[in-house]
């Protein structure tokens, strides 16, 4: 494939985005660049009080993957490298769009084009889909403390919300690989045979 495999892995809160990445980085000897989760210093005021807080966490996340984007730039894209993100940087609206009032989604637009408009973009893109109970159960299963109360219609609002997402994202990238992995029945962490099913299909439609 010309140029380098840019691949992204995406879903809503809990799909598998950063288990399915690590397991392709390794598989295909890909650099892995993860999103900051632990780090972030606005994660659990947001997930206690989402009004009082999402501008400061949408504009944490935006930065943060503006800095990592301008770092996969310089050192894979421009040098033909490949590489695999647990995130498309269009997350950042998807999660704004939800989060933030009209106001604040006004300012926010204006800087997310300004920020990310000329960064460079996945060439190819695995989508994991999951209904509620399934991320409810795998959100419970880790067991981060912050999302102990994560609210199940907040969720349910974003599984929506990627699916239009994903939409909007094949009428404006038309020419984007989309690799749809329905995860309530695709278990790659356990199931050799699944696992190798979604390689292949990498391997088909993206390598
Ligand atoms: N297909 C799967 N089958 C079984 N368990 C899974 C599967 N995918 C992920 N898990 C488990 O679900 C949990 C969430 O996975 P992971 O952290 O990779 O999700 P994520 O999409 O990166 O989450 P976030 O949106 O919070 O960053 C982990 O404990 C992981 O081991
Ligand atoms: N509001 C908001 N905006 C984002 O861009 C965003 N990206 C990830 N997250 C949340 C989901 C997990 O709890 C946790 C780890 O992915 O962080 C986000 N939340």
């Amino acid at each position: 494939m010309y140029p380098a495999p840019f691949i992204a892995v995406e879903g809503p809160i809990g799909a598998g985005k950063t288990t399915l990445a690590t397991m392709l980085s390794k598989e295909f000897q890909f650099p892995l660049v993860k999103e900051i989760v632990e780090e972030n210093p606005f994660l659990d005021k947001f997930y206690e009080d989402m009004e009082q807080w999402s501008f400061q966490l949408e504009m944490f996340f935006l930065c943060n993957r503006f800095k990592q984007l301008e770092s996969i730039e310089e050192n894979y894209v421009k040098k033909q490298q490949p590489i695999v993100t647990d995130y498309h940087v269009y997350k950042n609206m998807i999660f704004a769009e939800r989060t933030l009032s009209k106001k604040h989604m006004d300012k926010y637009r204006k800087i997310y084009h300004l920020l990310t408009d000329d960064l460079p973009k996945p060439n190819a893109m695995i989508y994991i889909k999951a209904s509620l109970p399934t991320l409810l159960d795998r959100i419970k299963m880790r067991g981060r403390s912050f999302e102990e109360d994560i609210d199940p219609a907040y969720l349910k609002t974003l599984i929506e919300d990627y699916e239009l997402a994903i939409e909007h994202l094949k009428q404006t990238d038309p020419g984007l690989p989309i690799i749809t992995i329905e995860g309530d029945h695709t278990d790659f962490v356990s199931s050799q045979q699944d696992y190798q099913q979604i390689v292949q299909n990498i391997k088909e439609q993206v390598l």
